[in-house]
């Protein structure tokens, strides 16, 4: 059995700002979709077998020619995506293959630095019976919910809260039913899963696999690449 993996990559970055989308944008010399794939590839126990990848409508063939010699083996599809993220990994879904596949990762390009210890934590959480699999880090600042107006209502209590990240892992049955639910105001994909009552385990993350978002991120990628480079 083999694991699939779905690549968000069709966003514009509009946090981030500049012309080109984001997961074309460039650190180290290489865009963070290539920096995303080779972190797939890096965990050697996922048995990575199948890539699709959701990319901003008229870039699909181009992408496909700049992804194959980092697939590996792995056999890449590249697909337009949607308005929203849930779209894509929608649209990205219907072209995996039921056969042969035992777990499906769904993996932001914009979290291009994954440590292939994650990854591979997730996959046996899968592997190990979890349906659905999140990698977690604690949040380090307290959080408040605020009200329209802006006055704080509460504090929720810091020890109960957690950031995720991706890549998710999904029982391949499980996430095919969460998304046939559709994927209104849905930001990640555990949360289609949590509205149909699968439960959802975390794992631990990692600070490396920060989302780049925002400008000051394009930084702190650049450092985390030269300081892995180094050592
Ligand atoms: N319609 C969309 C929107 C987002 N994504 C992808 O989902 C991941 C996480 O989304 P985010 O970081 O929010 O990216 P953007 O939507 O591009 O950013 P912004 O909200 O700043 O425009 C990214 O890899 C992005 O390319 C996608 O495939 N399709
Ligand atoms: C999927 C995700 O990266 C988990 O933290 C996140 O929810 C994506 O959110 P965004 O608003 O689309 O960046």
């Amino acid at each position: 059995m083999s694991t699939a993996a779905i690549i968000p990559a069709a966003g514009l970055g509009l946090r981030l700002g500049g012309e080109t989308p984001k997961a074309f944008r460039e650190v180290g010399g290489e865009s963070l979709l290539v920096h995303a794939v080779r972190g797939l590839q890096a965990a050697t126990a996922a048995d990575l077998a199948c890539f699709v990848v959701a990319v901003p409508a008229g870039t699909e063939d181009a992408v496909r020619k700049e992804l194959e010699p980092y697939a590996g083996d792995a056999r890449l599809l590249v697909v337009a995506g949607g308005a929203e993220r849930a779209d894509s990994v929608r649209v990205a879904l219907e072209l995996v293959p039921v056969d042969g596949i035992d777990c499906i990762l769904v993996h932001d390009a914009a979290r291009a630095f994954v440590p292939a210890a994650v990854v591979e934590r997730v996959v046996a959480a899968v592997r190990g019976g979890a349906s659905a699999v999140v990698p977690a880090v604690p949040v380090t600042d307290t959080i408040k919910r605020v009200s329209t107006a802006g006055e704080v209502v509460d504090t929720p209590d810091r020890s109960t809260l957690v950031a995720v990240q991706t890549p998710q892992g999904f029982d391949p049955a499980v996430l095919r039913r969460a998304h046939a639910t559709g994927g209104a105001g849905a930001t990640d994909d555990a949360m289609l899963c949590e509205r149909l009552g699968v439960t959802v385990l975390t794992v631990e993350g990692s600070e490396d696999a920060f989302k780049v978002t925002r400008p000051r991120d394009l930084l702190l990628a650049e450092a985390l690449l030269a300081d892995r480079r180094l050592t």
